[in-house]
């Protein structure tokens, strides 16, 4: 069994209506952001790969492309913008082109917050 996995970062921009008193969530502030996408599974015995990382890259730049330097909240299929909601509609974007995908995490470097997300079960 192999593991392999990509990065991308992306900035994007959200509001977040809060239970707790945080009226800066609440209005339009952004955040840099970083993903990762991992698959498992046993390399092709003629090409050697999970998949093609040419193909898994091009596949990441699409969903990269929908996220990067967007309002968040005008995404139809996300809900609330936060790190849960992010890692699984990245994984609901990526699971069709990317047998054996087994995780997607979502990280803000800058404030220790990350979130993973391992399927819908
Ligand atoms: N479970 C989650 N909780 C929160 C999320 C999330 O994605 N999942 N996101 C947010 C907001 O995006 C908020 O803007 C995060 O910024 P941050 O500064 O980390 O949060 P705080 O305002 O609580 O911290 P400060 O120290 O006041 O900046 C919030 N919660
Ligand atoms: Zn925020």
């Amino acid at each position: 069994m192999h593991e392999l996995s990509k990065q991308f970062r992306f900035e994007a921009a959200h509001t977040l209506q809060r239970r707790i008193d945080a009226e800066p969530s609440r209005r339009i502030h952004g955040h840099s952001y970083r993903a990762e996408v991992v698959l498992r599974g046993v390399p092709d015995a003629g090409s050697g790969m999970l998949i093609d990382l040419g193909h898994f890259a091009q596949c990441i730049g699409e969903v990269r492309e929908a996220l990067d330097h967007r309002f968040l909240d005008d995404i139809t299929d996300l809900g609330p913008a936060t790190l849960e909601n992010l890692s699984s509609w990245i994984w609901r974007r990526l699971a069709g082109a990317c047998p054996g995908l087994v995780r997607v995490s979502v990280y803000r470097d800058s404030e220790g917050d990350t979130c993973s997300y391992f399927g819908p079960g």
